[in-house]
């Protein structure tokens, strides 16, 4: 299951934070955008996620495996005509798995990894992520996220305010980025995508797609 990873080697951002330019090649971001596409059209298409004191999210978001919706899990979408989500596929568990064996090089970390959802984010050309921390699942696993499409400023922070210090990164279509361990509830966010960045053949036509890998602790 290791995987032979060709881009520059993992960048740590913090600790236990990592960042792996070029992590998917062109056939495999092409492979993953068509699924993405082809989940957001159902059984529980992408949606907008209400906030709870009535904002909306600008990104759209399809689930794998839970359904997400502002703060919590639930196995059927009730803020979204309440069917239930597709699962999570058994080829994306193990991708999480590899990317975890790859940044951390440890291959018992990434063996003990059970991701159970995925949250699959669209971002068109003024959707944007407010700082926040990833606190909904009960487990410290890590987090796996997957870039496709057009690139984008992702701000790393501390797990302590919302506020600097932070770390920009750029996040390029085919980057992972892990964060786990004592960076795990770090906030983090969106500031801009960058339109029309997005490689030729990477399946994504326009705006940005964004994979999240998590286990729950739930299932
Ligand atoms: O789009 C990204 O790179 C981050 C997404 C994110 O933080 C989230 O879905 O919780
Ligand atoms: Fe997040």
């Amino acid at each position: 299951m290791m995987f032979s990873f060709p881009g520059t080697g993992p960048r740590e951002i913090a600790p236990g934070a990592l960042h792996l330019p070029g992590w998917l090649d062109l056939a495999q971001q092409r492979r993953l955008a068509v699924a993405c596409h082809a989940w957001a059209r159902g059984p529980v298409p992408a949606r907008a996620a209400r906030l709870p004191r009535g904002g909306v999210m600008s990104v759209r978001t399809v689930c794998l495996g839970w359904h997400w919706q502002p703060y919590r899990y639930t196995r059927t979408a009730d803020d979204a005509g309440g069917g239930q989500v597709a699962p999570l596929p058994g080829w994306l568990a193990d991708l999480g798995r590899a990317a975890l064996a790859d940044a951390y090089r440890d291959p018992a970390a990434a063996e003990s990894y059970r991701p159970d959802t995925a949250l699959i984010n669209f971002y068109d050309d003024a959707a944007r992520m407010g700082m926040h921390q990833d606190k909904d699942e009960r487990t410290d696993q890590p987090v796996v996220s997957l870039s496709l499409g057009d690139s984008c400023r992702f701000r790393f922070g501390n797990t302590h305010t919302r506020n600097r210090p932070w770390t920009d990164v750029e996040l390029v279509s085919g980057d992972l980025f892990v964060f786990g361990g004592p960076s795990r509830f770090a906030y983090h966010g969106v500031t801009t995508t960058y339109p029309g960045t997005a490689p030729d053949g990477c399946g994504v036509d326009a705006g940005r797609i964004n994979i999240t890998l998590r286990e729950t602790g739930l299932s």
